[in-house]
């Protein structure tokens, strides 16, 4: 038995993160040095200037921003920097277990090959697990403010990779662009042997993540927050023991959460939702996987039992096999024992 406070126990307890965007992590340091060597302008002056930028409305003001920097990213070796640069956070963080987003079509779109933007991932990803332990899984997101036929030629272009991504997911703009647009590639991608996840019920409602359950078919939901509005897609979400990756920073740096005392992860887990904690876009959103716990635990009271059910979800919703889940659990209920 020891007595940790509640910050350490979050900060060495072992987790997964299930939502995060790889080009969301793209530190200004990073940004900056990566636009030097590629001899690209930027309309920034200094590190601190492109922090006071991030300050967003809502999503939209956000994905401005987020585009813009990622524009910066053109060769193999700056996407494998982007990477390892998370997984070292990562590491620091315990985090033993990441499932990454990635957005092909913000590098497509703009001339870079596709094998660049993945070779790179997951060259990093692979001296994650060797030399820093951390085992992942790829998550290939389409832009839902581009066509559904942009989605279908990502996918085709993604099939010689399929070795590589375990599943497809949906972001960008979502108001206006409901799920049920991309219900072809979808379905085309699970025929293909791919997992299914959304964003949804982030900024749209909950007829959103209704869709996005009922068209896709998808294997877990990110976001989710505004499925609370309609009990029955609650206690289908709960029956079903479908997983939401909730987001807290984002939540309130784009404003779908007004203060951290009114987000709703306490009682997503009281109505026995299975939710987990996560980081989104770190560098824009001021922090990392373990601030996210902080800032929930601090406004919410969350106890340490609540945080070990938080890190078992966050295992549990994985998508490794089952008996590596069952492995991780262990460990988390282990650490639990000895630190409660
Ligand atoms: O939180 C998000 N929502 C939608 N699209 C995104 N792309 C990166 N982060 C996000
Ligand atoms: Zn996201």
């Amino acid at each position: 038995m020891s007595n940790l406070s509640i910050h350490d126990f979050i900060r060495q307890i072992p987790k997964a993160e299930l939502h995060l965007h790889i080009e969301g992590t793209f530190e200004p340091e990073l940004m900056f040095a990566i636009a030097q060597r590629n001899k690209v302008a930027i309309p920034y002056s200094s590190v601190e200037e492109v922090r006071k930028a991030y300050q967003f409305g809502n999503l939209q003001d956000f994905l401005d921003i987020y585009y813009a920097g990622a524009a910066v990213l053109q060769k193999e070796q700056d996407f494998y920097d982007l990477t390892m640069a998370y997984l070292l956070k990562a590491k620091e963080e315990n985090i033993v277990h990441t499932e990454i987003f990635f957005d092909p079509q913000t590098h497509t779109e703009r001339g870079i090959a596709f094998n660049t933007v993945i070779t790179g991932i997951h060259k990093a990803l692979l001296d994650g697990e060797n030399k820093l332990g951390i085992t992942s899984k790829l998550i290939l997101c389409f832009l839902r403010h581009l066509s559904e036929e942009s989605a279908l030629k990502t996918l085709e272009q993604a099939l010689p990779y399929k070795e590589w991504i375990t599943a497809v997911g949906l972001d960008s703009s979502e108001v206006g662009n409901p799920p049920s647009k991309f219900q072809k590639v979808f379905e085309k991608a699970a025929e293909k042997g791919f997992l299914g996840v959304a964003h949804a019920g982030e900024e749209g409602n909950a007829e959103y993540v209704k869709e996005a359950l009922n068209a896709l078919k998808i294997d877990r939901i990110d976001h989710g927050n505004r499925s609370l509005e309609d009990p029955n897609l609650v206690k289908e979400i709960v029956d079903r023991k479908l997983a939401l990756t909730v987001c807290p920073l984002s939540n309130l740096k784009l404003q779908v959460v007004k203060s951290p005392d009114l987000h709703p992860l306490k009682k997503m887990l009281e109505l026995g939702m299975m939710a987990t904690v996560n980081s989104d876009d770190p560098a824009y959103f001021g922090g990392y996987l373990n601030a996210n716990f902080i800032v929930m635990t601090d406004a919410l009271g969350l106890s340490k039992e609540e945080i070990t059910l938080l890190a078992k979800n966050s295992f549990a919703a994985s998508f490794l096999p089952e008996d590596e889940k069952e492995e991780k659990i262990a460990e988390v209920e282990n650490f639990y024992n000895k630190n409660n």
